[in-house]
């Protein structure tokens, strides 16, 4: 698979748009997580909003799920037809009660699924989204009483929600054969809901080397040779995991 971060950024960066990536499969271009700078992002990068075949939801924070609005206000009425729309099952309702409700409600329009093809996912079970393309959610730790969800495709590489660092999960996952980890990244202490590049440091070398930082603030570039062995997502570019 390949994917493309459409934004690098942490919630309050300005050089980088929000930290939501195109995965992409044979047959399949999937969205994850869809921010407020999300429409501007996707626009730059030459493709319209038809062009996804659905999205894929971590947590509900307005860098997540702030750029949803426009998804399905435009695949409604520019383009008459509802995207997938994938999330951990506990937040289908927090999504629509407390994020979209609001902006969306119209006339007959009263609910989620009346924008959007909706999938639950159970956190924990494996769903086949396209023949090359497979998830699981694991739930990790963000902000307390808010559930935030981490990706593990295709059993091999893990994409990190916002969450706080935790070395353990990370170390069990390379046992386990994932390959690639992209991981968000705090620049400066204190994390406190996010994992530090400190803290992301203190992983050991051979595993610093599977793992690419992204969710960075402005000041990325002055970081740049202090990342031990780990490497930098850059912001617009394909890689393949
Ligand atoms: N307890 C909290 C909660 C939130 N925040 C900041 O708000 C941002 C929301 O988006 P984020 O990407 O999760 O990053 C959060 C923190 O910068 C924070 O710093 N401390
Ligand atoms: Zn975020
Ligand atoms: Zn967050």
């Amino acid at each position: 698979m390949q994917i493309t971060m459409l934004g690098t950024g942490s919630a309050f960066a300005k050089k980088y748009y929000n930290n939501n990536a195109l995965v992409e499969t044979d047959g399949c271009r999937l969205l994850v997580d869809c921010g407020i700078t999300l429409p501007t992002a996707l626009h730059k990068k030459g493709l319209q909003f038809d062009a996804l075949d659905g999205v894929l939801i971590s947590h509900m924070h307005g860098d997540h799920v702030g750029g949803l609005e426009e998804y399905a206000f435009q695949m409604l009425f520019k383009y008459g037809r509802k995207p997938l729309l994938y999330i951990a099952d506990t937040l289908v309702e927090p999504l629509w009660e407390q994020t979209l409700r609001g902006g969306l409600t119209q006339g007959d329009l009263t609910s989620l699924e009346d924008f959007f093809v909706v999938k639950p996912l159970v956190p924990g079970q494996y769903y086949t989204l396209a023949p090359d393309l497979k998830v699981k959610l694991i739930q990790t730790k963000h902000i307390p009483n808010k559930d935030s969800y981490s990706f593990l495709f295709n059993d091999s590489f893990f994409y990190s929600a916002d969450m706080k660092f935790d070395g353990e999960l990370v170390m069990q996952l390379i046992e386990n054969g994932v390959t690639t980890v992209y991981h968000d990244c705090q620049l400066e202490q204190p994390g406190m809901v996010h994992a530090t590049l400190d803290e992301l440091l203190t992983l050991p070398e051979d595993v610093q080397k599977k793992v690419w930082l992204m969710h960075y603030g402005d000041a990325m570039d002055d970081y740049r040779g202090r990342t031990g062995l780990m490497r930098i997502v850059e912001q617009g570019v394909a890689y393949s995991v």
